[in-house]
């Protein structure tokens, strides 16, 4: 098997882009995806937006229920994988509405990015609706696959009786006691459309709820044991409990399935209401297909190198570009980087980093709210010797009582590959018809790969991944045989397509080993 060192990123790209979606939350560096739920969870995207009476986060824990309730744990088939995208499974009538088109129009944008499925993008969604409006901590893993094709239909609807409730959770691997924590902890958000379900809801004439939405409980737009104190109360208005169809009360039928004793516990205790949610909602975006292995829980990286790599500037030099990510500390008084040379026998080189006093990130952990990280800057350029390069690299933080912490990953350091980086001239331009890619890099000298190509982020068929252009002596220039410090400059021009977006890597194949550009490293380099 070929060895991929994926941009040297550390442990894994994955895992590094889910840190990123889980805890820049808010500041600088901030996820899209959590910024329209920070703003206001009541807000709405589509449609009317304010008026229409819905609200995002609620779709998205939609969204993820529906893709997710296909599960069979029989064969290991369905689950959470993105299958609710293909038209044949969305337009079923086990899936009414548009919030599960409106969720994937909202996340597509922020969810291309190589590492990171378009199923881990539904499971952050409904996490980050989740957490950011009220919920606890979900533990949160990454990994999954997006399917190929739809999965065999399954999910539960309103009409259907109380024991085949009951056997299709079942199929999905939840007992009786867990369908109502799981009805009862989506069903804190949200509510039903009379637009969608007019035999349930009737038209309400609303000018501020324009879709008609009849609310599961009094705060449907944030995570409480509301739904269960005013079931138990019998102040509820939840659609699914008093409407005026028996055959749709649904709600009614499971919350009352254990003589209301799951019900009344959630009602008097808020605590076991909101455990019970953050390990079920965990069961449920863990409902995967059979083969898919998930990542570990995905902790916050303490000590964060962000993206990392090598830019190549000519007249001898190397860029070192990238910053540091420190996880809720106190001011740290110094922070260095320290390095190693492409011949690991020499010196350490070091640097001191510095404190970027507007770099703060807010990761608005629930029940935590108060945690900050803070960003530490190279200095700006930082540049090698080309022909000395680095290997690895790693920092040691001294505090204030003056310990010190030395990050290096257990003395391996962390690694950059420098057999092939962008030079900081690449560029795109037009040519009165076309964006042209203007593409130099250069290729160590001492090295012959196989296969050169660039690798552009796309998004097919609904889901991200990654389209690859070939380069070759036939279609770039080359520095031809002067090798400019111990490196060979290719420069390459091809068309951009639509397909192509804007984040991209150029890799190398040598032996059996590819070695590839981090596709969050900045081209600019400062004078210097
Ligand atoms: C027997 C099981 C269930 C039935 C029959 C059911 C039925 C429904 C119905 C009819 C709606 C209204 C949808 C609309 O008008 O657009 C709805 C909304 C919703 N459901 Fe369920 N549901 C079930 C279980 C769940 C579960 C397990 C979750 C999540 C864990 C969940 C989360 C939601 C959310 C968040 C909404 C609100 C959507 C919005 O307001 O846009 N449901 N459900």
């Amino acid at each position: 098997d070929s060895v991929v060192v994926k941009a040297d990123k550390y442990p894994d790209p994955l895992v590094y882009e889910l840190d990123h979606n889980l805890y820049d939350r808010e500041g600088y560096g901030k996820t899209l995806l959590s910024a329209t739920v920070l703003q206001n969870c009541s807000f709405f995207s589509f449609g009317a937006g304010g008026n229409s009476g819905r609200n995002n986060a609620a779709d998205w824990i939609r969204t993820a229920f529906h893709d997710m309730a296909t599960y069979n744990v029989m064969d290991g088939t369905g689950g959470l994988d993105a299958s609710i995208r293909f038209s044949a499974e969305m337009s079923r009538a086990e899936n009414p509405g548009d919030g599960f088109q409106n969720t994937l129009t909202f996340i597509a944008p922020v969810s291309v990015r190589r590492y990171f499925s378009m199923a881990d993008n539904i499971a952050m969604a409904a996490v980050t609706g989740f957490e950011l409006c009220g919920g606890p901590k979900i533990a949160y893993r990454g990994g999954r696959l997006d399917a190929s094709e739809p999965n065999a239909p399954g999910v539960p609807e309103p009409q259907q009786g109380i024991e085949e409730h009951i056997s299709n959770f079942a199929r999905q691997g939840f007992t009786k006691e867990e369908m109502i924590g799981l009805v009862a902890c989506g069903h804190s958000f949200g509510g039903v459309q009379h637009i969608t379900f007019p035999d349930i809801v009737p038209p309400m004439n609303d000018p501020t709820n324009l879709s008609g939405n009849a609310k599961f409980d009094t705060t449907f737009e944030k995570f409480d044991n509301k739904i269960a104190t005013e079931y138990i109360d019998g102040t509820t208005k939840n659609p699914l409990v008093v409407g005026h169809n028996d055959t749709t009360n649904s709600d009614l039928r499971i919350f009352s399935s254990d003589g209301n004793r799951t019900m009344a516990r959630f009602s008097k205790n808020p605590a076991v209401f909101r455990n019970t949610c953050a390990e079920l909602f965990a069961r449920m975006i863990d409902t995967v297909p059979k083969g898919v292995t998930l990542t570990q829980v995905i902790k916050p990286i303490e000590v964060k190198p962000d993206g990392f790599g090598l830019v190549w500037v000519g007249n001898g030099k190397i860029a070192v570009k990238g910053e540091l990510r420190l996880w809720d500390t106190p001011i740290p008084p110094e922070v260095t980087m320290k390095w190693k040379a492409r011949d690991k026998k020499g010196p350490e080189f070091s640097v001191p980093l510095s404190h970027n006093v507007t770099h703060v990130t807010f990761p608005h952990i629930p029940d935590t709210p108060g945690l900050q990280s803070r960003w530490y800057d190279l200095p700006q350029p930082l540049f090698l010797n080309a022909n000395e390069s680095i290997s690895t690299f790693w920092f040691e933080i001294k505090r204030s009582d003056s310990s010190t912490k030395v990050a290096n990953l257990n003395g391996a350091g962390y690694s950059l590959q420098d057999v092939i980086m962008l030079s900081n001239s690449t560029s795109q331009f037009w040519n009165g018809k076309d964006m042209v890619w203007n593409m130099t890099f250069a290729v160590r000298a001492d090295v012959k790969p196989s296969r050169i190509y660039f690798g552009f982020d796309t998004f097919v068929n609904g889901a991200p991944t990654v389209v690859e252009v070939d380069v070759s002596p036939s279609n770039a220039t080359t520095t031809a045989a002067a090798a400019v410090d111990g490196y060979i400059l290719w420069n390459t021009q091809f068309v951009r397509t639509r397909q192509m977006l804007s984040t991209y890597t150029v890799a190398a194949v040598v032996g059996d080993r590819t070695y590839e550009t981090d596709p969050n490293v900045s081209l600019f380099v400062p004078v210097g």
